[in-house]
């Protein structure tokens, strides 16, 4: 086993067959010893059996000149993973939030550079408390935009506290009285929680890494969460089950989010360089309201995106809150970049701003799809 620390970060392989199952007994003294340096390992297949890249938890190396990433906390989130992942390539610190709307409002304010925020999930469906901060009905994030996306495989574990279950899944007596997890992670799991967790009280936390911690510290009822491997290993609790997600390829895309004023972001450090930047698509969001009172409204402002070439891939809505049954209207599109197409969305914004009774571009993006 080798540790390599490089700039405060950590590369670390541990070389030998795994055995079934995960972890293998030096891959678990591994991360047991990275635990104090605050560091979350993430298992990559190598050449000669198993390899564990570890990247700090809570940055230690704090200074101005390093690009400052918000996410959702606790370290050991999915959030935390998307950020670490997508910022790789940087030497950015990485700062847990306790909720999305303080990640939104540490861009706002230029606390942090970026946000790495979950915007939809594969299984679930959209992230309704992502589209209502983006709704921005007070006007609270006027200077952020989206600058990027990032896909993440999302593989969820049932969590238990240390010791409680020796015998494992196998095992299982039906004793679990309390399950916790974020809001996106039931629908993810609905199979497990139908077949084996009916009638079981779920609570919402604030993250997923936050329910692990929860369990870790339960004393006075049978309690479990739904969390990732690491945040088991960074709370210290057992994997009770591993894989419990409905599908395999359980995806969450998360939008990488900036303020438009600030100008050491514009770069976009994030990003790998593009040999061939014409063949990746283009995406942009944008938010709008119409009148709902005239028919083709929507029609007629979703007709703008055809005239313009953009190529229309998601809508959802929110409630506009100012009055029942009306909507602010989400849409994404995209567009392969050429010289023909290179003011479409300035005149798709344009058109939209006369049909509609307010319009406001989110920004445009890579495709990390067609990248
Ligand atoms: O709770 C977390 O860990 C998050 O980062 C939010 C989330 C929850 C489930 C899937 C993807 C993101």
């Amino acid at each position: 086993m080798t540790v390599n620390s490089k700039r405060g970060e950590f590369a670390l392989f541990v070389v030998g067959i795994p055995a079934r199952g995960y972890p293998h007994r030096s891959a678990q003294i591994a991360m047991r010893s990275l635990r104090p340096l605050n560091t979350i390992v993430r298992v990559v297949r190598a050449s000669r059996g198993l390899s564990l890249q570890a990247y700090p938890a809570i940055d230690t190396k704090m200074s101005a000149d390093r690009l400052k990433v918000a996410f959702l906390g606790p370290p050991a989130s999915f959030s935390h993973q998307a950020a670490a992942e997508s910022f790789e390539k940087t030497d950015a610190e990485l700062l847990p939030h306790v909720s999305f709307a303080d990640a939104f409002t540490a861009v706002q304010h230029q606390v942090a550079d970026y946000a790495v925020i979950p915007f939809e999930n594969s299984t679930n469906g959209s992230v309704v408390q992502t589209l209502d901060l983006l709704a921005d009905r007070s006007a609270l994030y006027t200077d952020v935009e989206v600058c990027g996306e990032y896909y993440l495989t999302v593989h969820h574990c049932l969590l238990v506290r240390k010791g409680t279950y020796p015998s494992g899944w196998a095992g299982y007596d039906g004793s679990i009285t309390k399950l916790y997890t974020h809001p996106q992670a039931w629908g993810q799991c609905e199979n497990l929680l139908s077949q084996h967790f009916k009638g079981v009280e779920r609570q919402d936390v604030s993250s997923t890494s936050k329910a692990a911690e929860i369990v870790s510290k339960e004393t006075g009822e049978q309690a479990a969460a739904i969390a990732s491997k690491f945040a088991a290993e960074y709370h210290g609790v057992d994997i009770l089950k591993e894989n419990i997600e409905d599908r395999a390829d359980n995806t969450t895309r998360f939008l990488i989010l900036r303020n438009t004023r600030v100008e050491r972001t514009a770069q976009l450090e994030f990003e790998q360089a593009s040999t061939s930047p014409a063949a990746t698509t283009r995406k942009t969001l944008i938010s709008f309201a119409i009148d709902h009172s005239s028919p083709g409204a929507l029609a007629n402002a979703l007709l703008i995106f055809k005239a313009h070439g953009l190529n229309l891939t998601s809508i959802n809505t929110r409630p506009s809150l100012k009055r029942a049954w009306q909507y602010i209207f989400f849409v994404e599109c995209g567009r392969t970049p050429s010289d023909e197409n290179k003011e479409a969305v300035l005149k798709a914004l344009e058109g939209l701003r006369a049909e509609t009774e307010f319009v406001r571009d989110w920004g445009s993006w890579k495709d990390q799809l067609s990248a």
